[in-house]
């Protein structure tokens, strides 16, 4: 089911929360929307799902215009980063609950609701846990089961909203592999919301970054790195150099794109070793360059023939190789 957005506005009192926001997400995409706390990301997140209504503007599901409808009517599913698990109920009970509060018509016999929580669990790879208690869980293991709970009653739609935030570094990657996986095998169009940009590039089929209430940039995750539309996006999108230049202004640089040398080279500015820091396959390197406020980092292969028997206070040469600016 594809997701129109269209021109909407949102204020709270005198501050404009979101300002004309256009956007269209295609049937079966995973979106992100990727911004610092407080661009407006879980507002909008709010008004696609129903929970919130803009002042101006519209929401179109696969051509109808839900804005006028109410959240229960738009059959979205949801995960939030701190919607806990109901905890006086089974992981079970939990995942059969929207199957349950289904109108008489609609509702499943407790044997197909059986059925289904299992194949649902057995989906999330926790068919095991289905008798305990939330509070029995881990953390990675509960969002899965919030996932569980959302999808339960088939939604077209699923939004979510921080979903591994509050988890640490090693399961949130494992989860979000495994949900890029879930997003493929099912045919679901999701949007959901973080601050991370690693977290967008990994998952997402495009990234939408926001600033301070509108849409900087729209683009699958190699245009939002490789040609971002502003300064705002090349910084956020990953760390950045910034070289003044006197009276030419500045340039912006990442830290992988510079050539380093232990020579002095045409081109290549003197600067001093601060701090070499081994990260795996490759080296971060801080330099103190004369006449710059910052320090800049530069990073290069474990291997680099400059990192040779390099230490703190020598010399070396640098030249940015990519530049913005
Ligand atoms: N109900 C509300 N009343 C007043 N201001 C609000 C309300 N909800 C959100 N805001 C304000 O609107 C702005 C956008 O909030 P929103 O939650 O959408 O940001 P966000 O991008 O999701 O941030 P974060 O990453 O911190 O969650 C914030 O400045 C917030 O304080």
């Amino acid at each position: 089911m594809s997701i129109e957005i269209r021109n909407v506005s949102k204020r709270f009192g005198a501050f404009q929360a979101l300002d004309e926001i256009n956007l269209d997400i295609r049937s079966g995409e995973l979106v992100a929307l990727l911004g610092p706390s407080g661009c407006g990301k879980t507002t909008l997140l709010r008004i696609i799902a129903g929970l919130e209504t803009p002042d101006v503007g519209s929401i179109v599901f696969h051509g109808e215009d839900v804005s006028g409808h109410d959240v229960r009517d738009r059959n979205v599913g949801f995960v939030f980063q701190h919607y806990a698990l109901f905890r006086h109920m089974t992981v079970f009970d939990n995942v059969a609950f929207g199957l349950r509060m289904k109108p008489k018509k609609e509702r499943p016999s407790e044997a197909q609701i059986k059925d289904q929580v299992h194949e649902l669990l057995g989906m999330v790879q926790l068919d095991w846990l289905a008798d305990r208690y939330p509070e029995q869980l881990s953390g990675g293991q509960r969002q899965r089961i919030a996932l569980a709970r959302a999808l339960a009653v088939e939604p077209k739609i699923l939004l979510l909203d921080e979903p591994f935030g509050a988890l640490d570094a090693k399961v949130r990657k494992e989860l979000r592999r495994w949900l890029a996986r879930l997003h493929e095998e099912i045919n679901l169009t999701s949007v959901f919301v973080t601050h991370d940009q690693e977290e967008a590039m990994e998952v997402a089929d495009r990234i939408v970054v926001m600033n301070k209430g509108v849409v900087e940039q729209i683009g699958s995750p190699g245009e939002v790195y490789e040609q971002p539309a502003s300064d705002f996006v090349y910084h956020f999108l990953g760390d950045s150099n910034r070289l003044h230049l006197g009276e030419e202004g500045h340039i912006l640089f990442r830290p992988h794109e510079v050539s380093l040398s232990r020579e002095a080279l045409p081109g290549h500015l003197p600067a001093e070793v601060r701090d070499i820091r081994p990260l795996g396959a490759i080296t971060r390197i801080t330099l103190r360059v004369e006449g710059q406020g910052e320090p800049l980092e530069a990073e290069v292969v474990k291997s680099h023939p400059s990192l040779l028997g390099l230490q703190r206070g020598a010399r070396l040469y640098f030249q940015p190789s990519g530049r913005r600016g």
